[in-house]
């Protein structure tokens, strides 16, 4: 892929996702409070939690999903609350469902998501093509997406994610229902953007992943932030799921 070609310049001091005393309700119940975080460019930072912990509230925050009740949420200095569009165009974000619509072929939707974010032709066809093959979706690319599977429609969601080359990937639950072989190739793909300096932010119940994966974690409970920073600071010697699960007991 095209090095210079990620969307909106980021002066490397400012970080490419800012939140800072983040606060979401949903009626009287506090999701999550007081949550501040950083991702910097080149950072894969895995955010962990249990179910009902508060991930995917943050994560909806962040891509400008849903309201934000305290706090600032910033994406390369865009305000998400005040400058949606700037903040959006900076990023991408991959659900943990899938939903396409399904009277659309693969190919539409991407052209559809090439023109959302007027991505030049050359490069739209140059990214689709090299990112349809190394998922294994090329041949199906021309079918309605009534007809894929889970699998394929996760595949072809990130694609269309990819294709404006967006300084900040947010996916949620990324590796959940992803073959083996697609699975290696997200791990390279996310790879990829982080070295030509933008940044990943995925929640995930895999510790084994983001282990492996993350220069960066964060750990959540009960919409509580219990502990950040870098994989080996979170670890320290223990493996990252012994750590969790001495911090999510200890906690609870
Ligand atoms: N639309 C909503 N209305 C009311 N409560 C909600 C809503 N969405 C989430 N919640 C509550 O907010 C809390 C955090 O939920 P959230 O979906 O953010 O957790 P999560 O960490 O993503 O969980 P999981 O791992 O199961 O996906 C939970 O107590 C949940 O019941």
């Amino acid at each position: 892929m095209n090095d210079s070609a990620l969307t909106t310049p980021t002066p490397s001091s400012l970080p490419v996702l800012s939140v800072e005393h983040f606060q979401k309700r949903y009626g009287d119940t506090v999701a999550v409070r007081d949550l501040s975080l950083s991702v910097e460019a080149g950072d894969i930072y895995g955010f962990i939690g249990h179910n009902g912990a508060g991930k995917t509230t943050l994560i909806r925050s962040i891509v400008g999903a849903q309201a934000i009740d305290g706090g600032r949420i910033r994406i390369c200095g865009h305000d998400v609350a005040r400058k949606p569009l700037q903040a959006k165009s900076a990023l991408a974000y991959v659900p943990d469902n899938p939903d396409v619509y399904e009277f659309m072929t693969g190919m539409q939707y991407l052209t559809f998501m090439a023109d959302i974010f007027r991505v030049p032709d050359d490069e739209r066809t140059r990214r689709i093509g090299e990112l349809a093959e190394r998922l294994e979706l090329t041949d199906a690319l021309g079918d309605t997406v009534g007809t894929y599977s889970h699998g394929m429609r996760q595949k072809l969601v990130l694609i269309g994610a990819l294709i404006h080359e967006p300084r900040l990937l947010v996916l949620d639950e990324p590796f959940v229902g992803l073959d083996p072989v697609a699975s290696h190739e997200l791990k390279a793909i996310l790879h990829e953007l982080a070295a030509r300096g933008g940044a990943v932010f995925f929640s995930s119940h895999v510790l084994e992943v983001v282990e492996k994966l993350c220069n960066k974690v964060a750990i959540i409970r009960g919409g509580e932030l219990l502990t950040s920073g870098t994989t080996e600071q979170v670890r320290g010697d223990s493996s990252l799921e012994d750590v969790f699960l001495e911090l999510v007991e200890k906690e609870a």
